[in-house]
């Protein structure tokens, strides 16, 4: 008796040594990150950590946010049609994106201003898109540059163009990223003037950030995130020469370094001028992706900018079949706009997508915890899809298609 009592004191006091560090870890956003168990999850974390303001720039859309709803409620559309007795024992996640191999079907989006979520920004994103044996993305508009993302990851990394009046601009970033190993060009052709996004509209969202009573009180509401952007402030896009700049709306300011004249001979003079893959980013109609395909175009993103341009698009999985219908085997088609869970990317695949685009589920994650959000969801998505496609019947992935699907 005297020996179990010895035990169980022994064992509580151990416990209580180790409680500090475990509090400490349960309630760090790694910890709690760890916790979430789907990406909607990830999203209320995301919620509490930053500033308002900041949040509804990820997390918001253009106009009355229809078509961003319409993305996620056009995947309720798609049934599945699982196949019975076949040996699942072993799912396989990879696919070829390219020529190359990825570990699983799932790209990072571009994502611009990812610093204003987490100091880390896109640098964050890279590491977890190749721990995860995948590729990410670096937008024009990315808060780290196109050199210290290729300093932090060794991972495949791909450049989105948006196409500036400042043609020279346009010129040394081509240069910048071939010099720097970004191996394929993503022409974003979706934002020919920026869409009008009313949350951050009534939000004041500025770039860079204005500083008032406010923003201030917001800061201090958060002030984890605010020692982050206190320490490395990332406070415009990185690659652009923006620094020092008048604060002005974001509307504003890509209004005026936009260029609104791109036309297909911009493409055509892009494809003639990048040397490694095209991919054209931002297609919805089946007449564009022949004529992107017909202009050299080595892939193509079925999206709607996550309903952040267009309000009152379609969905850009109601496009997809069309478009998958008139491309063919002729260029790879990724997708992206919407994708919040495993089953939402055995869809995708089945209706025509060789791989799926996330940008929210990835600005969530580094809002929650940085790097180990990103990774946390990657891993959702991961551990979602595998047994999404063990239940479809598919233990391969790259093997869905039209047969596994249909659309009410
Ligand atoms: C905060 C944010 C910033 C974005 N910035 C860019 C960008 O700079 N370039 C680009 O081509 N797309 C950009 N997008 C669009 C994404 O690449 C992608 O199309 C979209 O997020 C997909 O929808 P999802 O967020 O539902 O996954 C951005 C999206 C978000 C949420
Ligand atoms: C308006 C374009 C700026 C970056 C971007 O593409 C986005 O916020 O969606």
């Amino acid at each position: 008796m005297n020996a179990l009592l010895d035990l169980a004191a022994r064992q509580l006091r151990a416990d209580l040594a180790a409680a500090p560090a475990r509090t400490r870890e349960r309630f760090s956003p790694e910890g709690r990150a760890a916790r979430c168990r789907t990406i909607a999850e990830l999203r209320a974390l995301a919620k509490r950590s930053v500033p308002k303001p900041i949040f509804d720039y990820a997390d918001g859309a253009a106009w009355d946010e229809v078509t961003a709803r319409r993305n996620l409620a056009a995947f309720e559309d798609v049934t599945l049609h699982p196949k019975a007795l076949t040996d699942v024992s072993a799912v396989d996640l990879r696919t070829t994106i390219l020529g190359g191999e990825v570990a699983l079907p799932i790209i990072a989006a571009p994502t611009g201003l990812t610093g204003l979520q987490h100091p880390d920004g896109e640098v964050a994103i890279a590491r977890a898109a190749h721990r995860a044996g995948t590729i990410t993305t670096v937008s024009t508009m990315a808060s780290c540059t196109l050199e210290e993302v290729a300093e932090a990851s060794a991972g495949r990394r791909w450049f989105q163009l948006y196409v500036m009046s400042d043609r020279g601009l346009v010129d040394e970033l081509l240069a910048r990223a071939t010099d720097n190993g970004y191996e394929a060009l993503v022409l974003t052709v979706d934002v020919q003037v920026a869409g009008v996004r009313e949350r951050d509209v009534r939000n004041g969202f500025s770039v860079p950030p204005r500083i008032s009573l406010r923003t201030l009180a917001q800061g201090v509401a958060h002030p984890r995130w605010s020692a982050g952007f206190v320490a490395n402030p990332r406070m415009v896009p990185a690659n652009l020469g923006w620094e020092g700049s008048a604060s002005a709306t974001l509307a504003a300011s890509v209004n005026k370094a936009f260029d609104p004249t791109v036309t297909w001979d911009d493409l055509a003079d892009l494809r003639s001028r990048w040397k490694g893959p095209v991919i054209v980013k931002g297609v919805m109609r089946a007449d564009d992706a022949q004529r992107c395909v017909e202009h050299g175009a080595d892939a193509l993103v079925v999206s709607n900018h996550g309903g952040r341009q267009l309000d009152g698009a379609a969905a850009s999985i109601e496009a997809l079949p069309a478009i998958a219908d008139a491309v063919g085997d002729r260029a790879e088609l990724y997708l992206d706009s919407g994708i919040r869970r495993g089953t939402d990317i055995v869809k995708a695949l089945a209706l025509g997508a060789r791989a799926v685009m996330i940008g929210r589920a990835l600005m969530y994650g580094i809002g929650a915890a940085g790097e180990a959000g990103a990774r946390r969801a990657f891993g959702i998505l991961d551990a979602e899809l595998r047994v999404a496609l063990a239940l479809a019947g598919y233990p391969r992935a790259a093997d869905l298609g039209m047969d596994a699907v249909s659309v009410r």
